[in-house]
């Protein structure tokens, strides 16, 4: 099978590398920014027509979600037209997509996990564009899986566990908000997903929601984080419940995973089990 993967250098992406390498039955291609730049109509078109695929992971995105409030042409540009111009591609040229996507499309007020099938109501810019790309996946390609998924961390790049790693290096004085519950999850295990949906050959298309199990604070998160780093005598860690940003977040963003684990028989960790497990192997690694 071959796949095209978008958004090389980002962690996600990094992650299908690594789980990749376990099956010899997939043929990869791994393209930066650089070589395909999804927002460039005729480069995708271009790209589409010189090489041939079987498969396309959509990794690539603009995740910036405090700057996509004051930048909101590029955060579109990214994640809604440089989705449709992948999705036509796929379409003419009949190959199956499997786009990335957020907890964040939901307004969070819903008190029990979101299904596939509840309303969307994004209520800041990065949640409204990368509606706007599921949109133009679900109207312009047949073959397509749309995964939402939530509080991505790996060793990877910027996110939230790299940042609190190293501002607990660094002694900064940290107050980590209390306001936002969700499920942070390991990017290693959404890789593994994504090429079990492939691997499966289960044709069942449509919008599923993978995220670890369970419920955290972002201040929770933080604390196992800590609890997991060992010693690290200098780190300062504090909670708020006003804690200031220039976008809204949802206030409960759970999502409800019964319709992937029974479609592709996928068994999902605890976040806090399978964040603990994830900080073993990458401090013993030599
Ligand atoms: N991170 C998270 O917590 C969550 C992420 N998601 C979704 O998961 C997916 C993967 O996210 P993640 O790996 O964390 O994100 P990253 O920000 O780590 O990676 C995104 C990558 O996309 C690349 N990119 C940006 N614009 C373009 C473009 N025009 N053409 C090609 N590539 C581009 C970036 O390139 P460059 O390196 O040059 O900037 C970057 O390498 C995204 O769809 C995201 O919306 C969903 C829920 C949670
Ligand atoms: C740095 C910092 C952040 N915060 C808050 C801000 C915010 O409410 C929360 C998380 O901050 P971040 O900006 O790291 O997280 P954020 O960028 O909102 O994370 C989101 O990214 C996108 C891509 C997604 O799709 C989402 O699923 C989610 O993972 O923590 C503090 O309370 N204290 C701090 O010192």
């Amino acid at each position: 099978m071959r796949i095209l993967v978008t958004g090389a250098h980002g962690q996600l992406a990094k992650c299908i590398k690594d789980a990749s390498i376990k099956h010899t039955s997939l043929a990869c291609t791994f393209v930066s920014r650089e070589q395909l730049d999804i927002s460039n109509n005729d480069a995708v078109a271009l790209y589409f027509r010189n090489h041939s695929f079987d498969y396309c992971i959509n990794t690539a995105a603009y995740t910036n979600v405090e700057k996509a409030e004051s930048d909101k042409e590029n955060a579109y540009l990214i994640n809604s037209e440089g989705v449709k111009n992948l999705a036509i591609q796929c379409e003419e040229h009949n190959v199956v997509l499997l786009h990335v996507s957020t907890d964040y499309v939901f307004d969070g007020t819903q008190t029990v996990p979101y299904k596939e099938t509840d309303n969307t109501g994004p209520i800041n810019v990065y949640g409204a564009s990368k509606l706007a790309g599921e949109q133009h996946v679900s109207a312009l390609c047949q073959k397509h899986f749309i995964v939402r998924t939530s509080w991505l961390y790996s060793q990877y790049g910027h996110n939230f566990y790299t940042s609190m790693l190293s501002h607990f290096k660094k002694g900064t004085a940290l107050k980590i908000t209390t306001e936002q519950t969700g499920t942070p999850t390991n990017a290693q295990d959404l890789a593994v997903v994504l090429l079990t949906i492939i691997l499966s050959e289960v044709y069942q298309y449509g919008v599923y929601h993978y995220s670890n199990d369970g419920e955290a604070t972002w201040y929770d998160f933080a604390s196992e984080i800590l609890k997991n780093a060992g010693q690290i005598p200098q780190a300062n860690l504090g909670s708020t419940n006003h804690y200031s940003t220039f976008a809204r977040r949802p206030e409960r963003s759970i999502l409800n995973t019964k319709k992937v684990k029974e479609t592709f028989s996928i068994v999902i960790p605890l976040w806090n089990e399978r964040l603990k497990g994830f900080m073993e192997d990458v401090y013993t690694q030599p």
